[in-house]
């Protein structure tokens, strides 16, 4: 028996390096003509050691491409009056053009009344729901950061989104549900299934490009994947043994798709290219 072949890898880390490249050029074109420099807050809230490291991957990215970042650490026991009076003293400063709440939160801090407590004129992760509302009419202010780098991998791809049958499987407010919208405003007809989606695969193998946002390993295998399909993985999972893995079974998946994203080194370095765009884009709405 001759081995199936293996898909083309679309490769985010690459990518959103050149991304990363043009902004900072344009981001240095953009102070050079005497404008302010782009500015991102991030905070941080409690120990998580995963969120630690995601909080330092973004500030390193920002000082690579010229974006100032303002970084605030609370403990877990931060209450959520002064989480929210923060926010309120962020959204005042003319030098943050961008404010993030890294999630997830301690139990006791209700996420959607923080996220509704950022000025959308300042939601680069696009969760407020004046901005998701710009978003589902077509008018979008900022793009979650996760789906647009979706967007932009299958773009680079030059995958046929017009006409294509799509399926998202995972309908969070951060990545299914916007990932949906955008599938959806490029052509592409969409089905949107969760964890207790009857015969699941019966709806991811009718998908020319299949997005999958679950947080559950590996549980997208080959044999649920339509043959030539374009596979985007947005799972980041970490095993027992310290390695991570996606929502897809990579190897089985692999000799199905035509392409297909690995885990690490594909949809999240893009998430992070699109944060700094973001912010980018609102340091020049707000000027
Ligand atoms: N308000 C908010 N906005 C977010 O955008 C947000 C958040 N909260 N909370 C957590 C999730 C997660 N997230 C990631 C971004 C990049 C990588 C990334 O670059 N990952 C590397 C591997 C990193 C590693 O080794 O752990 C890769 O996939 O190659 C991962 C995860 C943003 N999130």
């Amino acid at each position: 028996m001759t081995a199936p072949n293996p898909a083309r890898l679309i490769d985010g880390k690459a990518l959103a390096a050149r991304l990363r490249g043009k902004l900072q050029q344009k981001i240095q074109d953009w102070v050079e003509q005497g404008k302010p420099r782009p500015g991102l807050a991030v905070i941080l809230v409690g120990a998580d050691p995963a969120s630690a490291v995601y909080v330092r991957n973004k500030i390193k990215a920002c000082k690579d491409v010229g974006i100032e970042s303002f970084h605030h650490t609370f403990g877990a026991d931060l209450s959520e009056a002064a989480l929210l009076a923060q926010i309120a003293e962020l959204n005042a400063d003319p030098n943050v053009h961008g404010i993030l709440v890294q999630l997830p939160l301690p139990k006791h801090i209700d996420p959607q009344k923080v996220i509704e407590a950022i000025d959308p004129a300042k939601d680069v992760d696009g969760f407020h729901p004046a901005n998701v509302g710009l978003l589902a009419i077509g008018k979008p202010r900022f793009i979650p950061c996760t789906p647009f780098g979706v967007m932009k991998m299958l773009e680079d791809e030059q995958v046929q989104l017009r006409g294509a049958t799509a399926c998202v499987v995972g309908a969070s407010n951060i990545v299914g549900k916007p990932m949906t919208l955008l599938l959806q405003a490029a052509g592409a007809t969409v089905t949107i299934c969760n964890s207790k989606t009857r015969d699941l695969a019966f709806h991811t193998k009718h998908a020319d490009v299949l997005v999958v946002a679950t947080g559950r390993p590996k549980m997208i295998t080959g044999d649920m994947i339509k043959p030539g399909a374009v596979v985007i993985d947005v799972g980041i999972n970490r095993l027992d043994d310290g390695s991570l893995c996606g929502d897809v079974d990579f190897e089985s998946a692999n000799t199905v798709a035509s392409a297909i994203t690995p885990v690490p080194g594909g949809v999240g370095p893009m998430t992070i290219a699109m944060l700094l765009a973001n912010c980018l884009g609102s340091a020049k709405a707000h000027h």
